[in-house]
């Protein structure tokens, strides 16, 4: 049947210098700290933040929140500010010819904007026509979460998934689609419950062939 190309370990390392080259990366000062380093200084830093806002930590309910919020910031939330963290992709070569559209509708999209550090959370819509590889499908999931697991702006979360993938594939008929909730707009600032901000990078025959693109957005409307 087909080739399995194996995991390369450094795939997130050639990521963010792909992403650099493109404009796209996010701007890291990179750090010598491993993680349990960082989740100290953070838990130190919170405290410190609970402390100003006038809890008393002596509390036996927040006495150890300062540490679950370093916890989930370094493990959990921006986990995918690590790049040994990106995914293991197997591509497979694309030996049946499939030529038409791979479309991966609805992927859940839980992220933190990099500016109120509170939810951004929507969903994502993938797509790709194969060159000469085929990817696993739960890849498109994977990679989805990786960038949403950092402080983002939704067009950037957008631009990273699309260059990523149209790296792996090596082509360029990538689409990426975002629609998503900024809670910064919903439970503070401007209030507003109802808005959505729909985001989009189309590529190859998707941005340049009309019936390609319209069979893109078509389907998303289904
Ligand atoms: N383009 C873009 N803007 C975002 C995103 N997430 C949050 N923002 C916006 O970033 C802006 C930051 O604006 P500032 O004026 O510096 O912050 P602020 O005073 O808290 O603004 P308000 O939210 O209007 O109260 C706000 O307008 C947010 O709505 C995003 O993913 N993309
Ligand atoms: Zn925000």
């Amino acid at each position: 049947m087909s080739t399995l190309q194996k995991n390369n370990p450094t795939l997130g390392l050639e990521l963010e210098e792909f992403l650099k080259q493109q404009g796209q990366n996010t701007p890291l000062k990179p750090s010598s700290m491993s993680d349990a380093q960082k989740i100290k200084k953070i838990a130190s830093h919170f405290k410190e933040i609970m402390e100003t806002l006038g809890l008393d930590l002596s509390d036996d309910s927040l006495h150890d929140s300062p540490n679950r919020v370093a916890k989930m910031y370094v493990n959990e939330l921006f986990c995918g500010l690590n790049p040994a963290h990106f995914p293991k992709c197997t591509t497979i070569d694309n030996k049946i010819n499939y030529d038409e559209m791979v479309l991966v509708r609805d992927i859940k999209v839980m992220s933190n904007c990099e500016h109120h550090f509170v939810t951004i959370d929507g969903f994502a819509h993938v797509a790709y026509i194969p060159n000469g590889k085929v990817l696993g499908l739960s890849k498109i999931n994977r990679i989805v979460n990786y960038f949403s697991r950092r402080p983002q702006v939704q067009e950037r979360l957008n631009h990273q998934i699309f260059h990523a993938l149209s790296y792996i594939l090596d082509t360029q008929d990538v689409a990426v689609v975002i629609d998503a909730t900024h809670y910064c707009v919903k439970a503070r600032g401007v209030e507003d419950s109802s808005s959505h901000t729909y985001t989009s990078k189309l590529g190859g025959k998707f941005k340049s062939n009309p019936a390609t693109r319209s069979e893109f957005l078509s389907l998303l409307k289904n």
